[in-house]
């Protein structure tokens, strides 16, 4: 099962290794406003999931919105200690 640090360090290497057909590749040279409506789109998906789908449908939903917001991280060059830090 992946961490939200495993995901993190697999993101990390896709922007720096750009592998071919990359969906995170794409997404991050969108930038950041390209990211941040993705990053609304999902979390408007989670509210819907958790009001209706139950609650496997809103884990998903929870993953797909933790993985954009890991590409916005990229984007801005944060890592996960600086968002640890606010916890
Ligand atoms: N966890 C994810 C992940 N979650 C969400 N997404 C993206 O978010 C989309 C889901 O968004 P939507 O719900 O809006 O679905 P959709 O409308 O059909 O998608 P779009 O038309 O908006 O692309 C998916 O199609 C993926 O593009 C993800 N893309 C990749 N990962 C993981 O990231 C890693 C790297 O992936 P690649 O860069 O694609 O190799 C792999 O481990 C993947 O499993």
């Amino acid at each position: 099962m992946k961490s939200f640090d495993d995901l993190f360090t697999e993101l990390t290497a896709k922007v720096r290794d750009r592998p071919e057909g990359s969906g995170t590749v794409t997404e991050f040279d969108g930038g950041v406003h390209t990211i941040g409506k993705k990053i609304v789109e999902e979390a408007a998906e989670v509210w819907m999931a958790a009001e209706y789908e139950g609650d496997v449908a809103t884990a998903e939903e929870i993953s797909q919105l933790i993985y954009h917001v890991q590409v916005l991280m990229l984007a801005k060059g944060l890592t996960p200690a600086d968002i640890y830090r606010h916890l």
